[in-house]
């Protein structure tokens, strides 16, 4: 283990309260912290529990974000923890990198009722989340040459569906091929929108002929993975792992390789889309959205628009950041935090078909909002109002219309980690552990906390203007 990229804590349960003994970023003066507690262990067995967060890359913005995701479990178990950092620059030396505790208390941490220390600290997706990272960006490095083929293309029709199904299935491939890679130990159950049936049909060859070679060209640029070229055979058997059920037992991962088809057709914004589920819980989401600009949308300069390529990541209780998908560090990020519907704007799909644009446009008029809707495609739609883009996601498919999970989960959470709601039009929260499908009838909303109780109002009274017979 490499002492050096780990911050490690430890203690205990005392009389009924969490007492953090204490706990150091070890051997290297770069990691400056010292978490100290009451009552140092006087030999292992005292110590009910370690946690060791998992720094990628040693820097101080890896552990304050350590840090802070460290609070958040504290909440998550009910636990008031008043914390005071020592900065310790001087103090830590590289030869002791066991520096447990001080004997001074420099923590407070009241346990307003008994708690499950184990279970619920213990639970961090932090190595799932690094090989989602990794599965979502070279995904979209395959569907960014697809894409860039396809404009360029004289022969290309919009009619023409056959890049997208390349795009698609290689997406897949190489999703289900990381994380499988990358997560050796773990059983693999991934719920993902594509399947082989019309792969394996005579006709299509040449297509799964372009699928292989595209993917093996991207594993072999990579240059990770010190793996044969993949047969055409074990693409079929590796995209046929996405045919899970999913549910509220155990893991799944929930994949749409390419979210936004028609957007990517257009050459607009498409979004490849990743969730895992835990017991029917989305606890970590990745959306790579290869042609979303890293500054906001409304932004005026041209310039900054040009940039694109923006990486979203979010696990429960440790917030949403982003980062552009040529890897620069990457940054909190926070939903608008207006209160004011006049301030808000909104997003709706950039496809009339896939959402109510009169619908929305009336919900968005009752509620006072005055910016023109921005249709945008695919859960890029999620990622841009994770970072305050716009206020409001506003999603009415037609009656009858069966979401899928796959079409919501990533976007779910990096929302609600950057402080923001979605929920059905009713306000009840999306619910992925029904299997392949969301079971709703109404449509989703999202926005910020303080806005959704308006907004749960205008879209109540909406719908109900709308089933009114028109007189
Ligand atoms: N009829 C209908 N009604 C509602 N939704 C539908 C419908 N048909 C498709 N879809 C799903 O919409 C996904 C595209 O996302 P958006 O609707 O947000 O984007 S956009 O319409 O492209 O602007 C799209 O995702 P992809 O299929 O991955 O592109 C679909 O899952
Ligand atoms: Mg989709």
């Amino acid at each position: 283990m490499l002492w050096r990229h780990y911050l490690v804590v430890f203690g205990g349960m005392r009389s009924g309260q969490l007492v953090v003994f204490g706990g150091a970023s070890p051997s290297s003066n770069r990691f400056p912290y010292l978490i100290a507690g009451i009552s140092p262990p006087t030999s292992l067995s005292t110590i009910d529990f370690q946690i060791w967060y998992h720094m990628c890359k040693a820097g101080r913005g890896q552990c304050g974000r350590a840090l802070h995701s460290l609070e958040s479990r504290w909440e998550m178990v009910s636990i008031t923890a008043v914390a005071r950092l020592v900065h310790l620059n001087s103090s830590i030396k590289r030869s002791n990198p066991n520096l447990l505790s001080t004997t001074k208390p420099l923590f407070t941490l009241k346990s307003s009722s008994p708690v499950s220390v184990n279970s619920s600290i213990a639970m961090s997706y932090d190595d799932q989340l690094i090989a989602a990272k990794k599965a979502a960006s070279l995904a979209a490095r395959l569907c960014q040459k697809v894409q860039k083929g396809l404009l360029q293309s004289d022969v290309q029709s919009k009619s023409d569906k056959s890049p997208v199904t390349v795009a698609d299935y290689g997406s897949q491939v190489l999703v289900s091929f990381v994380l499988q890679r990358e997560l050796p130990s773990q059983a693999f159950s991934l719920v993902a929108e594509e399947d082989s049936r019309d792969l394996r049909k005579e006709e299509s060859q040449e297509t799964l002929r372009r699928i292989t070679k595209l993917v093996n060209d991207t594993i072999a640029n990579d240059g990770t993975y010190n793996v044969s070229p993949l047969s055409e055979a074990d693409v079929l058997t590796i995209i046929d792992c996405g045919t899970s059920e999913g549910g509220s037992n155990g893991q799944h991962w929930v994949l749409d390789p390419i979210d936004g088809t028609k957007g990517f057709l257009r050459g607009d914004q498409y979004a490849i889309a990743l969730g895992l589920l835990d017991e029917g819980k989305v606890v970590l989401g990745v959306l790579a959205c290869p042609n979303l600009p890293l500054e906001s949308i409304r932004s005026q300069d041209q310039h900054a628009l040009n940039k694109a390529g923006c990486l979203f990541s979010a696990q429960l209780s440790c917030g949403t950041y982003m980062e552009s998908l040529d890897g620069s560090p990457p940054v909190k990020v926070h939903v608008s935090d207006t209160e004011d519907p006049e301030e808000a704007s909104f997003f709706e799909s950039y496809e009339a078909a896939h959402s109510s644009h009169s619908l929305s446009g009336a919900i968005a008029k009752k509620l006072g909002v005055k910016a023109p809707p921005v249709r945008i495609d695919s859960q890029a739609k999620y990622g841009a109002l994770s970072r305050g883009d716009a206020a409001i996601y506003l999603r009415f498919p037609n009656k009858g219309y069966r979401e899928k999970i796959w079409d919501h989960a990533a976007g779910y959470i990096v929302i609600a980690e950057a402080g923001g709601v979605a929920s059905d039009a009713g306000g009840k929260p999306l619910d992925f552990s029904k299997g392949r499908y969301l079971d709703l009838d109404t449509g989703i909303i999202v926005t910020n906390r303080k806005l959704m109780p308006a907004l749960l109002k205008a879209v109540q009274d909406s719908l109900k203007e709308q089933a009114l017979p028109s007189l």
